[in-house]
């Protein structure tokens, strides 16, 4: 069978409605319109070609990124499109560069952290792109840390001004995307000094470049910090350095919205939390966990499709072999991402639902949701990101030896998607921020306080902490109280151990540091429990289409069940679940593959990627892979000549047995 009747027979077997499960998969059906269109739009304009990116020299292809932002931009412009609209052109541009971090942490750290008479200045000239901006906290010496940042801000008061300067190597701004060769200007995060008083780390917009001939102001050095992993992938982007040298701002150029410097130099300390510096850095994580599930199912497509595609064994008389996508160590591996990818899609909704919701409190002054949406952020951040790259990579394997070959789109795909388990936040210590915030939780407990959002389940802890886990037979599984007991229990539980082993050292921050390790994994079971808890609270709205709620379900439950399965150390160890029940578990989610089985071409579908977004051979839409493959390999330079430059040099040497002559 070829190819593409492969994958029409897959797609006649579906069992549900797949528009309609397009449209759940998008949010609404308004959020698919759209979706549906940029893609489009993208896919057909010759400028936004992807396929030679892996052959291009580092100049070329940033010059090309450069060329792809500027016409991007011009379209934007001409075909008026909405903030919505290119927001997403841009990302089914799919080309990392200057334009993320101008538009996801510039422009939001002036909204975030400036007054309104800063907004009014520089964001209408940062809205028309006048300016470019980046983001530069991260120093040589110090990502995570970010309160440990060298570079000084002292204030002026004869010039009115803050002096910028960069006292050690170490404080050298290292990093930043956009910075190296692109960005006039950037919030730079840097230690205030007033009158001799160090008043730790605040914001500040900088001019770097001039805006006439792009040099970079006196009292700068600036460049890019060099090759990062991977062929092409995120070497599109200007990750830069940047030292001062005693270079000069006017005050007004701090950003003041928390708090100020008056022209006399006296520091106003803000009045509201001062973590509400780091709001682009919540921001930024929250589109993140909704970037997770994209990349996810961006994988998984080609993964499934190809699974269905490639055939290996199992013929008899000359009959066609086994479809890889039927072998049960393959479901084994792939549903459980594929149910991934769209359990991070729905924790990503509502992600997005609690930001708003905190945004909108922050605003009226209402600060108490505050640590919870740090440390869902956080947490949800980590969490799938080292999923998806984990995921990503294990797409790469179930597509065997051509998912090595670039054009698969995996390898790329991996390189620029995980340096997301570092950037805005190491995954560990973001992790940590979660565990710091249940141990909180945990030790007040007692004092009557009822834990509220996120947490409201360690209010029924006297439960929770004893409780046996009624299961008894596989279907049981399939009860959504009994899944999110469960998850309760193990992720309560675990923290609560936490919490016992802390209280056995004297000294709480030496005890956390002793138990880092056990204190990430309590981190972890608590935003599993969100992830599973948000898909099931899914499943109870109203989800229309012929057989896509039912779909749902099983995704649902293999993504909760697998878990199990792959955590049972924990469930096991914290008496949740016995044994038996175990292995009740692993019958069910055998059942559930099964019955995703006919469903799985038709659920990625449902993401509507093109086969431009999905840039891969393996994965195209037709299912025609052979040829395809054959076109590509023909297409690479080494296959320009038939007898390759340098054979007279170095191979015939070999083959005359005359190395002499090999011109080394
Ligand atoms: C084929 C492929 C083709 C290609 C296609 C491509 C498609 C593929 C898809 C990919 C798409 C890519 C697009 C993405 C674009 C982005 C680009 C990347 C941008 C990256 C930008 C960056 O990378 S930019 C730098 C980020 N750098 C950090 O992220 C530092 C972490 N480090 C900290 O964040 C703090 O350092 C840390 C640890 C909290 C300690 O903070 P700290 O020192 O102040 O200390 P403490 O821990 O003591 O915290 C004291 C109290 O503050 C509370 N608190 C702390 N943080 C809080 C907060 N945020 N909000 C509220 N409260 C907070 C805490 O809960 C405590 O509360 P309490 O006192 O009540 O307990
Ligand atoms: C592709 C990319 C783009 C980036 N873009 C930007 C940008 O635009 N702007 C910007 O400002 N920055 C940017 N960064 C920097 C990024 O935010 C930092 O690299 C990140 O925050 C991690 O900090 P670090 O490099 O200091 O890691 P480190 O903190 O040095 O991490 C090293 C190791 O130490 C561990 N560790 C550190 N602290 C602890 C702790 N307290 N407890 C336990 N373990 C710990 C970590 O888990 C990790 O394993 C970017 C980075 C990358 C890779």
């Amino acid at each position: 069978m070829e190819g593409d009747d492969n994958l029409a027979h897959e797609r006649n077997k579906a069992e549900f409605d797949v528009n309609e499960m397009k449209i759940v998969w998008a949010g609404s059906r308004q959020a698919f319109e759209v979706s549906n269109r940029m893609s489009r739009l993208v896919a057909s304009d010759p400028v936004f070609d992807k396929s030679n990116r892996a052959v291009m020299t580092r100049k070329e292809l940033f010059k090309n990124t450069l060329r792809k932002s500027a016409h991007a931009w011009k379209l934007i412009n001409e075909l008026c499109l909405s903030d919505e609209e290119s927001t997403i052109f841009k990302y089914f541009m799919d080309q990392p560069g200057f334009l993320d971090l101008h538009w996801r942490m510039f422009v939001p750290a002036i909204k975030g952290q400036g007054t309104e008479e800063q907004k009014q200045k520089w964001l209408p000239l940062a809205n028309k792109m006048q300016i470019i901006g980046c983001y530069a906290q991260t120093e040589l010496g110090h990502g995570s840390n970010v309160q440990g940042l060298e570079t000084t801000a002292t204030f002026n008061p004869q010039t009115d001004q803050f002096i910028l300067h960069s006292p050690t190597q170490t404080s050298s701004k290292w990093w930043p995307g956009g910075l190296g060769k692109v960005s006039t200007h950037a919030v730079v995060y840097a230690r205030l000094i007033t009158n001799g008083k160090d008043h730790g780390v605040h914001g500040f917009i900088v001019q770097l470049r001039n805006l006439d001939d792009h040099s970079p102001l006196p009292g700068i050095t600036i460049g890019d910090i060099g090759v990062k992993f991977g062929n092409g992938a995120y070497n599109s982007m200007d990750n830069g350095f940047l030292m001062f040298d005693k270079f000069c701002i006017p005050r007004d150029q701090m950003l003041m919205r928390l708090s100020k410097v008056t022209r006399e130099g006296k520091y106003v300390p803000s009045d509201v939390p001062r973590q509400l510096m780091y709001g682009t850095m919540v921001s930024v994580r929250q589109t993140i966990v909704s970037n997770a599930s994209v990349a996810m199912a961006r994988a998984v497509c080609i993964a499934t499709r190809y699974s269905a595609v490639r055939r290996q064994f199992g013929s008899q008389n000359g009959g066609v072999e086994t479809q890889v996508i039927d072998y049960k160590t393959q479901q084994n591996r792939l549903f459980p991402l594929l149910a991934s990818a769209y359990a991070f899609r729905f924790v990503g909704e509502w992600l997005k639902w609690l930001y708003t919701d905190v945004t909108q409190r922050l605003e009226a002054s209402d600060f108490a949701t505050l640590p919870e949406a740090h440390a869902c952020t956080a947490g949800l951040k980590s969490m799938t990101t080292s999923a998806t790259s984990d995921g990503i990579e294990e797409c790469r394997k179930l597509c065997g030896g051509h998912g090595y070959l670039w054009c698969s789109g995996l390898p790329e795909l991996f390189a620029v998607y995980v340096p997301a388990c570092t950037y805005e936040g190491d995954n560990v210590v973001l992790q940590l921020q979660v565990a710091r915030f249940l141990m909180k939780t945990v030790a007040q407990l007692s004092s009557g306080n009822a834990p509220a959002g996120t947490t409201a389940y360690m209010g029924r802890a006297k439960h929770l902490l004893q409780c046996r886990s009624s299961i008894q037979k596989a279907e049981d599984w399939l009860n959504p109280a009994m899944v999110l007991e469960a998850f309760e229990a193990r992720a309560l539980r675990m923290a609560v151990s936490c919490a016992n082993n802390l209280k056995k050292f004297e000294n709480q921050e030496q005890g956390f540091s002793e138990l880092l390790a056990d204190l990430v994994e309590a981190g972890i079971a608590h935003c599993q429990l969100i992830v599973v808890s948000k898909f099931i609270a899914k499943l109870e709205r109203d989800i229309k289409g012929k057989g896509v709620k039912n779909q749902l379900k099983n995704l649902c439950y293999i993504y909760a069940l697998h878990l199990i399965h792959k955590h049972l150390g924990d469930f096991l160890s914290t008496n949740t679940i016995t044994p038996e029940q175990a292995s009740l578990a692993n019958n069910q989610l055998r059942s559930l593959y099964s019955q995703l089985r006919p469903n799985a071409v038709a659920l990625v579908d449902a993401f509507d990627y093109t086969d431009h977004y999905l840039g891969s051979v393996l994965g195209r839409y037709d299912g025609n892979v052979y040829p395809k493959l054959f076109e590509e390999a023909l297409k690479d330079p080494l296959n320009d000549s038939v007898v390759p430059d340098g054979y007279h040099e170095y191979i015939r040497p070999f083959i005359k047995q005359d190395l002499r002559s090999a011109r080394l």
